[in-house]
């Protein structure tokens, strides 16, 4: 008897470009929402755009945090106690996005996505990606209602944020290599459509490489498009397995171990450099992979994201403990063997 079934949850408006920010409360609309609006966002996205978006809806509320963690999800339910809001608008980067994705999730409301920056895949995914202590969970919410990402604003954010976003994309390629084998090692459920949709993404991107230039606002365009891409391959996966692999693993221990030297999407790169030699060794595709994240400006050291070989070295033979995610670290790698891949591909 045939049993297999799925539920996807998707966005049910995207609206991608130049000025789109001004149609945030006709997107709002679209979607029949009502109550009050509870704006969540981190500082520096509230500065700039806050002001913006609160001008399009009616009696807002804003909640500020400063990072994405458990403590920052209970201040927003906190906020909203007081508020009541039939629905979260989720105003910043990664972090206030993951935020607002598991306040919405505790508080049983939706939420829309507003991005300030092209710097990550979380823009539409329906997962949370919040660390606790020793560990790092991937933690199943909702996907946005809708995502409102105007590349005027994201074309303004300074050009690193960019190129991470860019180098989170390209780390696709061994995060798919390693759900691969762990489907062939521990029969983890695959799925093809997701798997090829998140490679696919990869090389699109760095097929327009050459396209990716500072100062230019099609850059953005282009790069906000595989971060929606690949954030419906995590949402049709129902994990985010498609865009997250050894590679992130690594990024997620340098949190820990090197916190706040460089942004979440270069320590993914850097990692991916790592994780595409340990799967194919020498004649794999590891200098590719360096060679894309070179071409867009992303760091291809541990010296480019300003930590130390020592500290690089640690989180990659201690990412593996981090969460049971089977991948090509398996139970882990020795320190001579992490000393080798790091300076075989010269991150170190
Ligand atoms: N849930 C998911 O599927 C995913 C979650 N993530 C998570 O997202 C986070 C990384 O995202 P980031 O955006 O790097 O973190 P972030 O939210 O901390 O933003 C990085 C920095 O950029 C600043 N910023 C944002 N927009 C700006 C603008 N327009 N102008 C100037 N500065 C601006 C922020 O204030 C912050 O200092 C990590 O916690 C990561 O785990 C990343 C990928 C996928
Ligand atoms: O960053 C992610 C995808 O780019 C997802 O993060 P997790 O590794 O926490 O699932
Ligand atoms: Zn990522």
């Amino acid at each position: 008897m045939f049993e297999k079934s799925t539920w996807i949850t998707l966005p049910r408006n995207v609206l991608l470009g130049h000025g789109v920010l001004a149609d945030l409360g006709a997107a709002l609309d679209d979607l029949y929402l009502t109550g009050r609006p509870l704006v969540v966002t981190s500082p520096t996205p509230n500065e700039l755009a806050g002001d913006r978006v609160r001008a399009q809806l009616t009696d807002p509320e804003t909640a500020v945090v400063d990072d994405a963690s458990f403590s920052a999800v209970e201040e927003v339910v906190d906020v909203a106690e007081a508020v009541d809001p039939g629905y979260l608008v989720a105003l910043g980067g990664g972090k206030p996005i993951d935020t607002a994705k598991m306040a919405a999730h505790r508080l049983g409301v939706g939420f829309v996505s507003v991005p300030t920056a092209a710097s990550h895949d979380g823009i539409v995914s329906g997962r949370s990606s919040i660390p606790e202590g020793d560990t790092r969970h991937s933690v199943a919410a909702d996907p946005p209602l809708a995502v409102v990402a105007d590349t005027e604003l994201l074309a303004d954010a300074p050009w690193e944020l960019t190129t991470a976003g860019c180098a989170d994309i390209i780390s696709n390629y061994t995060a798919v290599k390693d759900w691969r084998l762990a489907r062939r090692l521990r029969n983890v459920e695959y799925s093809e459509y997701a798997g090829a949709l998140s490679e696919m993404t990869a090389e699109l991107l760095v097929a327009s490489a050459d396209s990716i230039k500072p100062g230019l606002e099609e850059s953005s365009w282009l790069v906000a498009k595989a971060l929606v891409s690949s954030g419906v391959a995590m949402s049709i996966a129902g994990s985010s397995r498609p865009a997250s692999g050894a590679e992130h693993l690594i990024s997620h221990q340098l949190d820990r171990i090197a916190p706040d030297k460089a942004l979440h999407g270069h320590q993914v790169g850097v990692g991916s450099i790592l994780t595409e030699y340990l799967h194919s060794g020498e004649d794999g595709e590891w200098r590719s992979i360096r060679d894309a994240l070179a071409s867009i400006d992303a760091p291809t050291t541990a010296a480019g994201l300003g930590i130390d070989d020592g500290e690089l070295i640690r989180a990659l033979t201690t990412a593996h403990e981090i969460r049971d995610r089977y991948t090509i670290l398996a139970g882990g790698i020795t320190e001579a063997a992490a000393i080798e891949v790091a300076t075989a591909t010269d991150v170190i």
